[in-house]
């Protein structure tokens, strides 16, 4: 068996009626990263958060190198958490603007009890290998552009050497060309420091980039996860094909729009999921089948081979389909 650095058993968040999270089970290994990919609202954050117990789950178990996140004290959690950082979206807001950059990268380690000396040699450090200069550390988080702003937020992160970190969308408030330095900073690092990452993200593009393996979220629950080339070669959920389907492929401009697989309308609301599947409201492959009275009245539950589990009744029917499709010839 392959080892585990992170795992979640069956995790539910509920914000009263809002199920964000609604009975995800998931492991990570060592030195991979696994993305979690979905629309807006599916509870990427939410999971995010609750995996580094930031959110403590309603019920369900996290378990980090060794030890049960869910089942210790605020306190013990602190010490926990130094092993497993998070990176926020936005580098502005999570960036106090009356603190000088040395003081925000070196604050886990002042918390910590570093001394002094050794604070200002290793924020050096961090500051250096993040591209951002030692020098900087006098300067004020204004003075930077959104790009370096990030770069102050990752120092930060690797300040107590973390084995885990989780991304929350760490690309989404920055300029296309600035993302593409940043996901070259993180892989790097990556690579350097053996890191292992949990990547939230709606960009496919760069998914399909930096992560080993993806999870695809569905109204609070993990519909399909596979090996990133398996999963963008040949989906098994038809909500991934319609994701898949509804942006750029990655180096060849705008895919072409399969526009069978389009996803119609929006998701429903978390706090009134669909019966059956979750899914089978916005379904293009049900709506081919007939809507099959299974989609509407029997939830799915995850299946398939060597770590390609879909959670979808009918995922055998899909690989045929799309082999007439122009979406998986532009997105192979
Ligand atoms: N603190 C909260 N109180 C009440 N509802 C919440 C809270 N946080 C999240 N939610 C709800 O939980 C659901 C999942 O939200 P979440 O932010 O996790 O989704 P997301 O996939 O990360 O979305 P986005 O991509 O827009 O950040 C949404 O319906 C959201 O409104």
């Amino acid at each position: 068996m392959n080892e585990i650095l992170l795992e979640a058993r069956d995790i539910e968040v509920r914000f009263n009626a809002v199920r964000a999270v609604d009975g995800v089970s998931l492991t990570v290994a060592p030195g991979e990263t696994l993305a979690i990919v979905g629309e807006s609202g599916c509870g990427k954050t939410t999971l995010g958060r609750s995996l580094a117990l930031l959110q403590r789950p309603t019920s369900g178990k996290v378990m980090f190198d060794g030890a049960e996140l869910t089942a210790l004290s605020d306190r013990q959690l602190r010490q926990a958490r130094r092993q497993l950082q998070m990176v926020f979206q936005d580098p502005y807001a999570s960036l106090d603007p009356r603190q000088r950059v040395g003081e925000i990268v070196g604050e886990p380690l002042l918390i910590a009890g570093v001394d002094r000396a050794t604070r200002q040699k290793r924020v050096a450090e961090l500051l250096d290998m993040v591209g951002l200069g030692a020098d900087m550390a006098q300067r004020l988080p204004r003075e930077f552009s959104g790009g370096q702003r990030q770069r102050i937020g990752i120092a930060r992160a690797l300040a107590c050497e973390p084995k885990l970190i989780i991304c929350d969308e760490p690309l989404s408030a920055l300029d296309v060309s600035i993302q593409a330095q940043i996901v070259n900073l993180l892989i790097d690092l990556q690579r350097r420091l053996r890191l292992t990452y949990v990547f939230i993200s709606h960009d496919l593009a760069v998914v399909r980039q930096m992560a080993s393996r993806v999870a695809v979220m569905y109204l609070g629950r993990i519909v399909e996860i596979a090996e990133t080339e398996q999963l963008f070669s040949a989906p098994r959920h038809p909500y991934t094909v319609a994701l898949l389907s509804s942006v750029p492929t990655l180096g060849s401009g705008p895919s072409p729009v399969a526009e069978d697989f389009l996803l119609a309308g929006d998701p429903p609301s978390p706090s009134r999921v669909p019966s059956g599947c979750r899914f089978h409201t916005r379904c293009w492959l049900s709506g081919k089948l007939g809507h099959p009275e299974r989609c509407a009245t029997q939830a799915p539950v995850s299946a398939g081979e060597g770590g390609h589990l879909a959670a979808c009744h009918f995922s055998d029917e899909i690989a045929p389909l799309l082999s007439t499709s122009p979406l998986l010839k532009g997105a192979a």
